[in-house]
């Protein structure tokens, strides 16, 4: 295993962390539990909006519908930020995880040279295999709703470390970088800029438009997992204006706000 350079909380502070910028602090922890609970702990206890919390290794790491998020200790990276987006009318919120996932793709794009794609919602793959996963989950704090968005991404993982036979890591999809200083301040410099283009822009159909020209599930034939342990097949044809996925069946068109998706052909 190439564990890779530490996660360096003076650098990445040093590059992100400036007037004017989104985030206003970087904690990075050797291991934790799940970033993501940790965050929404200090958001209860007013953390800032733009905090971030890094770690290399968590022992209860969080996935979406319920399941664990698992990666070996230093040879991936684990991050949660948080913004409070009080200017944003609740209902956009459902935007945010996708939001999340096109920055993720667009900043593994520019610092590895992967050719990262979206999985409807935000799951991040290449050649089909998942590279990174995303969380977002809404908290209730004294000063409000925010939300805490968290991001796994498998950096040097080996073929034998893998979790799933389905995934995969930047070391394996031949990344131009492993760093993961390079790769942390990247993806967070994506996230401000289109975040702060949705705070301040209301135009969801032009973040869709760019959404779908990064998702590989539009077009495709899907199997839609739902929580009920039932499927439904189909052509996933759009994504509506709350971010949901539009797929056309045999009994009609249906629109799912959340399930698992297997990409067929
Ligand atoms: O694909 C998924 O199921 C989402 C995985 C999200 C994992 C990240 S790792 C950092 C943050 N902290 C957590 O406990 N989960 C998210």
């Amino acid at each position: 295993m190439n564990r890779g350079e530490p996660i360096d909380q003076l650098l990445l502070t040093e590059l992100l962390v400036k007037p004017g910028s989104l985030w206003r602090r970087v904690d990075v922890v050797a291991s934790t539990g799940s970033t993501n609970a940790d965050l929404a702990q200090k958001a209860r206890h007013g953390a800032e909006s733009g905090s971030v919390l890094v770690t290399g290794f968590q022992s209860a790491g969080r996935g979406r519908l319920g399941r664990s998020w698992v990666a070996p200790a230093e040879s991936s990276i684990a991050l949660s930020l948080l913004v409070r987006p009080d200017q944003v009318a609740s209902w956009r919120w459902t935007w945010l995880p996708l939001l999340t996932g096109l920055a993720v793709v667009e900043g593994l794009r520019r610092a590895a040279d992967v050719p990262a794609m979206l999985k409807w919602p935000n799951d991040v793959l290449v050649r089909e295999r998942k590279l990174a996963g995303i969380l977002a989950e809404r908290v209730e704090t004294p000063s409000g709703p925010a939300c805490v968005v968290g991001i796994g991404l498998n950096v040097s993982l080996a073929e034998d470390e893998l979790p799933v036979p389905t995934a995969t890591s930047l070391q394996l999809a031949g990344a131009a970088t492993t760093n993961r200083n390079t790769l942390i301040a990247t993806i967070l410099r994506a996230f401000a800029l289109i975040y702060q283009q949705w705070e301040s822009s209301d135009d969801d159909a032009a973040f869709g438009a760019a959404y779908i020209a990064r998702c590989a599930t539009i077009g495709r034939q899907v199997k839609v997992v739902l929580a009920a342990d039932s499927e439904v097949t189909g052509t996933a044809e759009a994504i509506d204006g709350d971010g949901r996925l539009v797929v056309r069946t045999a009994a009609g068109r249906r629109t799912f706000g959340a399930a698992d998706i297997v990409h067929l052909r």
